[in-house]
């Protein structure tokens, strides 16, 4: 399985270059002959078609963020061993979850539930590009089940919910002037000290939901500003993303937002609301049970939020450690990989 994740994660897939993968995914479930695939984009849907009782859904996105940029870093393509822990982008965010996916697809010709595999594309951008969007678009019927399971990073444990995330870009103006007479204009840049100032000072809340403690998390990511070395900038710009817990949704999260940042010009560029835990459904608390370990707040965003949305209860659990998505240094145990494997594969056939 280890070495399943591996190929996978050689094959550099930043979101909007999921093409090769998707490629090699395709042709490998349709080598299997036991499933029905269809192929939207760089997505692709897989099904058993056994007539069971019960359909679930195991689904995984292919795309990464980014590579490192730090020189050095171990967190890149291609992946590569330090002993018994794989280092590389998508380690755990999700290539060794789309891993297990395959794993099952290949190995379960009768599972006790028909199963639904699904692999998108453009998860980790913008919600309006995202491939489980566009699925449901083009082929709602294919994605019709009554659990699913997000093979995200979850340590082990089932990770219930998900925060809500948006995002903001906040313009300051100034008076362009030559930078040796700077009195003559307006440095749009330094309004923005008092911006981060209060980004900086704000203590972002932990709120508690159906028992589980979402925190939520407040911060500039990215920063622009400024034309030449000698001009006083007439212009500039901070994308602001807000994290916010899945008692409120959008519009409450902006309405936060604005409030703190009160004065400035904010627009709204993106938002996808969280996902309350639903450990109590029968099916989701069902499968809590054979994980065994007690559940955890999922920080991050994840598609748990669109399949709740559908009213089909979905938890997140796969291999890996959040803690190490997106960061330099992502890597996975072949161990982790392994457990959850063996997880589903025993829920999925006893
Ligand atoms: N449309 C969203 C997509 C963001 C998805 C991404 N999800 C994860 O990293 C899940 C991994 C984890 O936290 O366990 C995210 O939260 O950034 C967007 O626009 O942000």
């Amino acid at each position: 399985m280890a070495l399943l994740t591996q190929a996978l994660m050689d094959i550099e897939s930043v979101s909007g270059n999921e093409r090769a993968i998707a490629d090699a995914v395709e042709d490998y479930l349709r080598a299997l002959g036991h499933l029905s695939v269809h192929r939207d984009g760089d997505s692709l849907v897989a099904r058993t078609e056994l007539g069971r009782a019960e359909r679930v859904v195991l689904a995984g996105h292919l795309d990464t963020v980014p590579l490192p940029t730090t020189p050095g870093s171990r967190g890149t393509v291609p992946a590569q061993w330090d002993g018994n822990i794989l280092f590389g982008r998508g380690a755990t965010d999700m290539k060794g979850g789309v891993a297990v996916q395959l794993a099952i697809a290949a190995q379960l010709i009768e599972p006790n539930r028909d199963i639904t595999f699904i692999f998108y594309d453009h998860e980790e951008v913008e919600a309006s590009k995202s491939g489980l969007g566009r699925l449901l678009r083009n082929a709602p019927h294919l994605l019709e089940a009554d659990f699913a399971i997000l093979l995200e990073p979850t340590n082990g444990t089932v990770e219930g919910g998900c925060n809500g995330t948006t995002r903001f870009l906040l313009r300051t103006r100034g008076t362009a002037a030559h930078s040796a007479r700077a009195w003559m204009g307006h440095n749009a840049i330094h309004d923005l000290a008092d911006v981060l100032s209060r980004l900086q000072e704000y203590q972002p809340a932990t709120v508690d939901v159906d028992g589980l403690a979402f925190r939520e998390s407040l911060n500039a990511v990215r920063i622009t500003g400024g034309v030449a070395g000698n001009v006083i900038p007439d212009a500039a710009e901070v994308e602001i993303n807000y994290r916010f817990a899945p008692d409120k949704g959008i519009a409450e999260a902006e309405a936060h937002v604005r409030e703190l940042l009160e004065g400035y010009e904010i627009e709204r560029t993106d938002g996808a609301p969280g996902a309350k835990p639903g450990l109590n459904h029968p099916a989701a608390a069902a499968f809590v049970a054979t994980v065994g370990a007690e559940p955890k707040p999922k920080y991050g965003w994840t598609d748990v939020a669109r399949f709740s949305e559908l009213g089909i209860p979905a938890v997140n659990f796969g291999p890996g450690d959040a803690l190490l998505a997106h960061s330099d240094d992502e890597h996975v145990t072949g161990q982790a990989i392994r457990d959850c494997h063996e997880a589903l594969l025993r829920w999925l056939s006893s």
